[in-house]
C-alpha cells in the first residue's frame, strides 16, 4: 500500500500561492476554533469505538442498528469528555460524517421546539430528561395527506373540559403521522402538531408534547400504532416513522403554552402571532443554509482532488495523459460550484448571526423581526439547497465512471442530502413564501414607507444606465448593483404581472397562481442578490490576510459572473446590462478559471475535511485513489468467497443444462 501522497496532488500542493490554513482559519472564525476542530475530529476518528463495516455494504436494518449505537455511544463520550455544547458539532461530524442519525430530530427539533416553545414549567418538567436523554424525541409534524400546507393538518387535539386532557386523535389514513426521524423505532416521546379544537371550535395547529412508547418496554403506549415507514432514496440510517392515535388522552399541560394558552376552562388564550409555532422549522431552515454549504463544499473537495490524480486523453499528440482538471470543461464543471460552496458557507454564517439576533428580539417579546427571518431564512434555504443538490450530482458526474461507484462517496452524499430541498418546507413552496413577503415591502415602498434589512434595496428603483458606457464586470461594486438591478425589476414584473391578472379579472389566489412562475423567479433573484452581496461584504474585512483576500476575490467574482452569465436573459432584457457586458463576463470567467487552477486544491484543503469525514475513495487527501479503489472493491459481501452460492442455486443448473442441450 503506498504510504506517499500521490506525486500530482503533492505538486498542485506545492504550487499553490497561499497557506491554506489562513482560510481554514477564515471560514472557521479563527486558529482557536480550528485547533480545536482538530483535537476532537481526531479523537472521534482515531476512536476504535466508533470503527465499523462501510454502510454500503449493510442492509438498511443494519444501518439503522450500526448508526443508532453510534450516536448512543456518542452521547456518552459527548458527557464524559465534558465537550462544551458550542464544539459538540465538530465532534458529532466525525463521529456520523454525512450520514444522518437516529437522534438527529431529538436534537436538531425536539429539543428546540421545547426550547422555544414550551413555558417555564413546562422546561423545568422535560428539560433535564430531554437534555440527558432519558427521554427521546422527534417532531412529529408531516401527515400522509399533507406536509406543506400546516392548516390542513388532521390530527385532532380535542379539549375536554371535564377531565381537563386533550384526546389526540387520527382521524383517517392520510392523518396518520409519515416521515418524522427516529419515530420508526427509536423515539418514546414526541412534540405532535395537531389541529386544536376546543368547545368544537378549530384553533389552528399547535405543538402537543405525548408519550408514544412504554419506557419499560418500549411497546406502543394504548392507542398508539407507530413503526418505520420502509426504504428510501437515502436516509438508511434513520427510522423515518409513522403514527397514529385512538383517542389518546393527554393532561392539559402537555400543549406546549409559552404563547398560546388553553386554561383549565378552555378559555384560549391567543399568541402574539400564531406563526411563533412555526419558529423551530425556521432555526432548522437556518441550519440548512449552513449545511449546503457545507455539503457541496465536501462533494467539490472530492471532486477536485481526484480530478488531479485522473489523468486521461491525450491534449496533444504523443504528450502525457493531462490531468483531468487541466481541461477547462473540467473547470467550468467544478469551478462555479467552488466558488458556491464558499459563497454559501459564508452566506450560512450570516443566516445564523441573522437568526440569532432575531430570536434573541422575539424570545423577549419583540416579534417585528418575524416576517424577515421567516422569508430570508425560507429564501435561502431554497436556494441553498438547490444549488447544493445541482452541485452534487454535477461532481459526480464530473468524476465519469467512477463518481457512479460509492466509494466515491458521491452518491451517498446525494442520497442522504438532496431532500434537504423538500424536508423542512419544499423549495418552491418557500421561495414563494419569500415572494409574499417581496410583493408585501414592495407595496409598501410604493406607499413611501422605508424598508429595512434584506428589502431596503427595493425603496429606490435603480435607473437603467445609458447606453455606450463601459463596464469593469470585475468589479465587486458592478456586480453587486447588477444583480440589485435584476432583483429589484423582477420584484416588480412580478407585482406587475399579480396587478394585472387581478385586473383581468381574477381573484387573488387565482392570480398569485398565474404569477407564481415570476415570483418564483423574484424571490430566486432576491435571495442570490443577497448572496453576493454578503461574499462581497466579507471581503472588506480589514483583518483579512493579503494573501488571501485576492483567491477569495477571484472566487467571489466567480461565482457573480457564473450567476450573471447562467441567467443573461434577466440582465439584459431591460437593457442594464448589454450585450458587450455579458461577453466580457464570459471572457473573465476564463481568465478566472485559469487564475484559480493552480490554487484549486489548496481551496479544498481549505475547507478541512479530513478523510474520516468525507469518506471518499477518489477524494481522500493523499490521492491514492487506484490502491483504495481496489481495496475497497474486494471488501464488498459478494467478494467474500471466490464462487458465490448463488453459482450453486442457479448459474451452475443453468449453465450446465445449457451445455447438456448443445
Ligand atoms: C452532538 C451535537 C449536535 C448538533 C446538532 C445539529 C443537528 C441538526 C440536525 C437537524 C436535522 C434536521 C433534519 C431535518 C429533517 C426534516 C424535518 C422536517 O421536515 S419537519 C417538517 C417541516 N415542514 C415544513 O416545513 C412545512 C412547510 N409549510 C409551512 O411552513 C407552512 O404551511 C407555510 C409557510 C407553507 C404556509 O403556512 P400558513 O400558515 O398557511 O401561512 P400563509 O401562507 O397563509 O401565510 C400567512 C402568514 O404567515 C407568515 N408565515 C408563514 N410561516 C411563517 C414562519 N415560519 N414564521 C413567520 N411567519 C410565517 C407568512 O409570511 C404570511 O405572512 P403575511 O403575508 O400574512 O404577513
Ligand atoms: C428525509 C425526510 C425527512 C423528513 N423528516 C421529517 C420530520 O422529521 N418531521 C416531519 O414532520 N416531517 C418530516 N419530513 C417531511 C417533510 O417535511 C415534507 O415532506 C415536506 O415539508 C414537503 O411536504 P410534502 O411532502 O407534503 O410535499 P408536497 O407539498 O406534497 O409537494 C409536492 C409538490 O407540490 C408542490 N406544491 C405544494 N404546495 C404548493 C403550493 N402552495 N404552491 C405551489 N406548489 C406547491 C411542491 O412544490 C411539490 O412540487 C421529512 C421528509 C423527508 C424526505
Amino acid at each position: 500500500m503506498a504510504a506517499t501522497v500521490n506525486p500530482d496532488l503533492k505538486k498542485e500542493r506545492e504550487n499553490s500561492s497561499f497557506d491554506p490554513n489562513k482560510i481554514t482559519s477564515f471560514l472557521y472564525g479563527g486558529p482557536e476554533i480550528v485547533k480545536k476542530k482538530r483535537e476532537l475530529e481526531s479523537l472521534a476518528l482515531n476512536d476504535p469505538d466508533y470503527q465499523h463495516e462501510d454502510l454500503n455494504f449493510m442492509s438498511q436494518e443494519q444501518q439503522y442498528e450500526t448508526f443508532l449505537k453510534k450516536t448512543l455511544l456518542m452521547v456518552t463520550k459527548v458527557r464524559e469528555l465534558k465537550i462544551d455544547v458550542a464544539d459538540r458539532h465538530f465532534y458529532r461530524s466525525a463521529v456520523i460524517g454525512t450520514n444522518p442519525d437516529p437522534l438527529g430530530l431529538h436534537v436538531g427539533m425536539f429539543l428546540p421546539t421545547l426550547y422555544g416553545q414550551a413555558s417555564q414549567e413546562q422546561k423545568d418538567k422535560w428539560l433535564k430528561m430531554a437534555e440527558n436523554f432519558a427521554i427521546i424525541g422527534t417532531y412529529a409534524q408531516t401527515e400522509m395527506g399533507h406536509g406543506t400546507f400546516l392548516r390542513g393538518l388532521e390530527t385532532t387535539a380535542t379539549y375536554d373540559p371535564t377531565t381537563q386532557e386533550f384526546v389526540i386523535n387520527t382521524p383517517t389514513i392520510t392523518a396518520y403521522k409519515w416521515w418524522p426521524g427516529g419515530l420508526g423505532k427509536t423515539s418514546n416521546y414526541c412534540v405532535l402538531m395537531a389541529q386544536l379544537y376546543i368547545h368544537g371550535k378549530s384553533y389552528g395547529p399547535h405543538p402537543f408534547m405525548v408519550q408514544i412508547r412504554s419506557l419499560q418496554d418500549h411497546k406502543p403506549l394504548p392507542g398508539v400504532t407507530v413503526g418505520d415507514i420502509g426504504p428510501k432514496f437515502g436516509y438508511g440510517s434513520v427510522d423515518n416513522g409513522f403514527l397514529a392515535f385512538n383517542n389518546v388522552r393527554i393532561p392539559r399541560e402537555n400543549m406546549l403554552m409559552k404563547y398560546s394558552k388553553v386554561e383549565p376552562d378552555g378559555t384560549y388564550v391567543k399568541p402574539p402571532s400564531t406563526k411563533l409555532a412555526y419558529g423551530t422549522m425556521v432555526q432548522v431552515r437556518a441550519n440548512i443554509v449552513v449545511n449546503s454549504g457545507r455539503v457541496l463544499a465536501k462533494a467539490v473537495t472530492i471532486a477536485t482532488r481526484y480530478s488531479c490524480v485522473r489523468r486521461q486523453s491525450e491534449m496533444k499528440p504523443g504528450h502525457p495523459e493531462p490531468q483531468v482538471l487541466d481541461y477547462v470543461t473540467q473547470q467550468y464543471k467544478l469551478f462555479p460550484y467552488l466558488a458556491a460552496a464558499y459563497a454559501f458557507w459564508l452566506t450560512g454564517q450570516t443566516m445564523m448571526s441573522v437568526y440569532t439576533t432575531s430570536s434573541n428580539q422575539i424570545s423577549k417579546g419583540d416579534i417585528s423581526a418575524l416576517p424577515e427571518l421567516h422569508a430570508l431564512s425560507a429564501g435561502l434555504k431554497a436556494l441553498s439547497s438547490w444549488v447544493a443538490n445541482v452541485g452534487m450530482e454535477e461532481c459526480r458526474m464530473a468524476c465519469g465512471g467512477h463518481g457512479y461507484s460509492h466509494a466515491s462517496g458521491l452518491p451517498r452524499l446525494y442520497a442522504n442530502m438532496t431532500p434537504g430541498a423538500t424536508y423542512e418546507g419544499e423549495n418552491t413552496v418557500m421561495m414563494l413564501q419569500t415572494a409574499r413577503y417581496l410583493m408585501k415591502s414592495y407595496n409598501q415602498s410604493l406607499q413611501g414607507e422605508k424598508l429595512a434589512g434584506s428589502v431596503a434595496y427595493l425603496s429606490g428603483v435603480q435607473p437603467v444606465p445609458a447606453a455606450g458606457r463601459t463596464r469593469n464586470m470585475l468589479d465587486l461594486g458592478v456586480l453587486c448593483d447588477a444583480y440589485r438591478h435584476r432583483a429589484a425589476r423582477l420584484v416588480h414584473e412580478a407585482a406587475v404581472q399579480l396587478r394585472n391578472e387581478r385586473q383581468a379579472g381574477k381573484d387573488q389566489p387565482d392570480a398569485w397562481n398565474a404569477a407564481s412562475v415570476d415570483l418564483v423567479k423574484a424571490a430566486m433573484a432576491h435571495s442570490q442578490y443577497f448572496v453576493v452581496k454578503n461574499f462581497a461584504e466579507r471581503l472588506t474585512d480589514s483583518t483579512l490576510d493579503s494573501s488571501i483576500s485576492d483567491v477569495l476575490t477571484r472566487l467571489c467574482q466567480l461565482h457573480a459572473l457564473h450567476g450573471l452569465v447562467t441567467n443573461s436573459g434577466d440582465f439584459l432584457e431591460d437593457g442594464y446590462l448589454t450585450g458587450t457586458d455579458v461577453r466580457q463576463a464570459r471572457r473573465h470567467i476564463n481568465a478566472l478559471m485559469a487564475k484559480l487552477r493552480p490554487d484549486a486544491v489548496a481551496l479544498v484543503d481549505a475547507f478541512d475535511f479530513p478523510d474520516g469525514i468525507l469518506n471518499s475513495v477518489l477524494g481522500r487527501y493523499d490521492g491514492n485513489v487506484y490502491e483504495h479503489l481496489l481495496e475497497w472493491a474486494k471488501a464488498s459481501p459478494l467478494n467474500k468467497t471466490d464462487v458465490h452460492q448463488s453459482y450453486h442455486k442457479y448459474l451452475k443448473p443453468f449453465l450446465e443444462d445449457n451445455r447438456a442441450k448443445l
